[in-house]
């Protein structure tokens, strides 16, 4: 076994936190062989709610499982924590886009970035999961002046999920046979799901599927997954959630597969022309710890239409939060 490190998770006593914690407990994220010490924030009446998990935690006697500590204090529950998966904020309703939440849960991320700008570790990996992600991610990387900005992410990895799904389905081949997808941009209706870099058992995607379907039906579908569950379910995407916040920090931590790229929010830095300045989903891979934006790939006129109203929305949304950035 290693020495334990420490993941923070907000919001543990909610939806996604009750599909999510108990995966990390039991190693499915950084490894059977590294114990973790949980650091769990939940807002002050939500604490008793909290301890009823951590009952359960206690109760699996994961052998990952090195400890527990809860906090309603940011300033605890950061001290020196190398992960964090900042969760905890409103879900939307029916009828509503993740960008209306921006008002609500804008305010959680700059008193959280500034708690792990003083408190965690110097090269902590933060996932923000929290809607709007992207750009509450922006919001709690603009109050952290002394952590380097690449720690900062946002999850868009349900959305390729989602598509390796769909056009697996659609190809009567499995996920795993689905390579080289892409989520560039924001997580939400504006999200371009991109298949023209794509192998589906080393075949391209395109010569597979037809242009109708990739614009009228996958494209959209993937857009619009995230609403489709809240009609039927009646409330948002928790299990798959979950486990796309682990899949995102797995690759992060312990690198992504030769011959494979996934999709991860990162800090846009002028690559495919995006400008500097907001938390962008890119196709990265990972090595050492560190991730990279793929360069060179091939953007005809309809994915530059694409990119360009996605980027477009996180500058309006970064434009509407600006005041939350520290020194504003
Ligand atoms: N990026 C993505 O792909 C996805 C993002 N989400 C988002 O994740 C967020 C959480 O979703 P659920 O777990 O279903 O919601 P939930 O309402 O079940 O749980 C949220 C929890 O956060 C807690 N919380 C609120 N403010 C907090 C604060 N300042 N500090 C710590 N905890 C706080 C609440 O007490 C609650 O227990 C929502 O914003 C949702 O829209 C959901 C699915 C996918
Ligand atoms: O749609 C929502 O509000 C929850 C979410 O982000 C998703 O399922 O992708």
């Amino acid at each position: 076994m290693k020495a334990p490190v420490r993941v923070a998770v907000t919001g543990a006593a909610g939806q996604i936190g009750y599909a999510l914690l108990f995966r990390i407990a039991a190693g499915d994220m950084l490894g059977k062989d590294q114990p973790v010490i949980l650091h769990l924030l939940e807002i002050t009446p939500a604490l008793p709610a909290l301890q009823g998990v951590v009952m359960e935690l206690n109760d699996c006697a994961f052998p990952t499982l090195a400890g527990v500590v809860t906090s309603d204090d940011p300033n605890v529950a950061f001290k020196d924590v190398d992960y964090a998966l900042l969760v905890g904020s409103r879900p939307r309703g029916p009828g509503m886009e993740r960008k209306d939440l921006l008002e609500a849960n804008g305010a959680i991320f700059g008193p959280q970035g500034k708690a792990l700008n003083d408190h965690a570790k110097r090269d902590v990996k933060v996932l923000v999961v929290g809607n709007p992600a992207n750009t509450n991610a922006l919001i709690a990387q603009q109050n952290a002046p002394d952590l380097d900005p690449k720690c900062f992410t946002a999850m868009v990895r349900l959305d390729h999920n989602r598509g390796l799904s769909q056009l697996a389905e659609k190809t009567g081949k499995h996920s795993s046979d689905v390579k080289k997808f892409t989520i560039w941009g924001n997580h939400s209706s504006t999200q371009y799901p991109d298949l023209h870099h794509t192998l589906v058992d080393g075949k391209p995607a395109l010569e597979l599927v037809d242009q109708s379907w990739y614009e009228k039906d996958f494209i959209p579908t993937v857009q619009q997954r995230g609403a489709a569950i809240i009609k039927a379910r009646g409330a948002s995407s928790a299990a798959s959630a979950a486990s796309a916040a682990i899949d995102h920090i797995r690759n992060w931590a312990l690198g992504t597969a030769e011959g494979d790229w996934v999709s991860m929010g990162i800090p846009s830095d002028g690559s495919y022309g995006i400008k500097p300045g907001v938390i962008f989903g890119y196709p990265v891979t990972v090595k050492n710890g560190k991730y990279e934006i793929v360069q060179g790939l091939a953007i005809n006129a309809f994915s530059q239409a694409k990119l360009d109203a996605t980027e477009k929305e996180l500058f309006e949304e970064r434009a509407a939060v600006e005041h939350l950035f520290a020194g504003k």
